[in-house]
C-alpha cells in the first residue's frame, strides 16, 4: 500500500513523538523507504523500542529524548541528528498533548501544556530545522500533524484546537517563507486514529470509542500505517510543488455533519 511517495534512500528525517502511535508507524514507514530517522519524545524507553522496531526491519535510527517545548532541547536534536547521519532532509511534528476539559475549566497551566507542546514546540523545532537545511543548502520538507478542528474548532479541546490552528498558520506563513530554499511545510490532519495515546486521552470508554465511530462515515477509525502512508507522499518527490496545504485522512468525518438525520448507504 503505497500512494506516490517515491524513495528515501540516503535520506534523514526527525519524527517528534516518535515513540507511539503515528509518530511511530510514520517513522517506521520512512525507514521502511530507505530514509534515516531520528525519533524525539520525553520517553526513552519508547523512543528505544522505536528504535529496535526499525533495526529489526534493516533499517537505520537514532533515539534523541527531548522535551520539544525547550528550544535548546531541541537545537541539541537537530545537531545529534544532523551529526549521527551526516544531513537532514526534513522533519515531522507529530509530538502533542491533549485532554478533553470544557474551555471555561481549563486551567492556565492545563493550557499552557498543551499550546506548548504543540505550537511552541513545532514552532522551535520547524526553525531548528529550516536552519539547518538553509546551512547544508538543500532544502527539505516539513510536515506537521494537526486536526480538521484546527478550521471547524472542538468543544472539550479548546487547549488543542487553538495549537493545531496555530500550526496550520505556521506552515502556509513559512511555506511562502521558506519556498525560496526549497523548503516545503505542510499538514496532515488525521481523522480518529486507533492509537493508545489518543484512546487514553479521548476516548476512554467504550462508550466514548462508539460515540467518536458515529461520527465518522467510513465507520471506522484509521490505522496509524494509513495516516504514515498519506505522510510519505506528502514528505516525498511525489509532492515536490505541494507546499502551504493540508490533507485530511479523516474517512469523511468532518465532512458528515448530517443535518436530516442519517442519508447515507
Ligand atoms: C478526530 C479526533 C481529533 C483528535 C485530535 C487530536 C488528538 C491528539 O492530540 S491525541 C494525542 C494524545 N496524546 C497525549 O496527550 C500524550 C501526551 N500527553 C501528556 O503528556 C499530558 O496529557 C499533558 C498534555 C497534560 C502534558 O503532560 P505534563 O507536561 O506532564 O503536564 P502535567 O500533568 O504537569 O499537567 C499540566 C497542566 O495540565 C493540567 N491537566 C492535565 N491533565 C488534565 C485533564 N485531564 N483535565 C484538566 N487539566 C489537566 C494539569 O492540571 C496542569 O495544569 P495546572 O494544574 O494548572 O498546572
Ligand atoms: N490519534 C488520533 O485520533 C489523532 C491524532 N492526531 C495527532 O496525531 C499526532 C500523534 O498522536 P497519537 O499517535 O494519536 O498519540 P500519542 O499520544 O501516541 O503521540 C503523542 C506523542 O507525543 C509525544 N510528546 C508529548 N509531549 C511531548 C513533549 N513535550 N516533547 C516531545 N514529545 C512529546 C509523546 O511521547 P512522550 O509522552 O514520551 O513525550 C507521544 O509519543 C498528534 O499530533 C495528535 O494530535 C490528530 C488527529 C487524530
Amino acid at each position: 500500500m503505497t500512494l506516490e511517495s517515491g524513495r528515501f534512500d540516503g535520506r534523514t528525517y526527525i519524527v517528534t513523538g516518535g515513540g507511539s502511535g503515528i509518530g511511530r508507524a510514520i517513522a517506521q514507514a520512512l525507514a521502511d523507504a530507505g530514509a534515516r530517522v531520528a525519533v524525539a519524545g520525553r520517553t526513552a524507553e519508547r523512543l528505544d523500542e522505536t528504535v529496535a522496531l526499525i533495526e529489526k526491519a534493516g533499517g537505520e535510527a537514532l533515539a534523541v529524548p527531548t522535551d520539544v517545548r525547550d528550544p535548546e532541547a531541541v537545537d541539541a536534536l537537530v545537531s545529534a541528528a544532523a551529526e549521527r547521519f551526516g544531513r537532514l532532509d526534513g522533519l515531522v511534528n507529530n509530538a502533542a498533548g491533549n485532554f478533553v476539559v470544557p474551555g471555561i475549566d481549563l486551567s492556565p497551566g492545563g493550557w499552557r501544556a498543551v499550546v506548548d507542546i504543540v505550537l511552541n514546540g513545532s514552532y522551535y523545532c520547524t526553525r531548528a530545522v529550516a536552519r539547518r537545511l538553509r546551512e547544508q543548502g538543500t532544502g527539505g520538507s516539513v510536515l506537521s500533524v494537526i486536526a480538521s478542528y484546527a478550521w471547524h474548532g472542538h468543544p472539550g479541546t479548546v487547549h488543542s484546537a487553538a495549537a493545531k490552528a496555530g500550526v496550520l498558520a505556521m506552515t502556509r506563513t513559512l511555506a511562502v517563507e521558506l519556498a525560496p530554499l526549497g523548503i516545503r511545510l505542510n499538514c496532515i490532519a488525521p481523522g480518529p486514529t486507533e492509537t493508545a495515546g489518543a484512546g487514553a486521552a479521548l476516548w476512554a470508554t467504550q462508550e466514548a470509542r462508539e460515540e467518536v465511530l458515529a461520527t465518522v462515515p467510513a465507520g471506522r477509525f484509521a490505522d496509524p500505517a494509513e495516516i504514515a502512508n498519506a505522510s510519505l507522499f506528502l514528505l516525498g518527490d511525489g509532492a515536490s510543488y505541494l507546499t502551504g496545504e493540508c490533507l485530511t485522512v479523516d474517512g469523511g468525518q468532518w465532512l458528515g455533519k448530517q443535518v436530516y438525520g442519517r442519508t447515507s448507504a
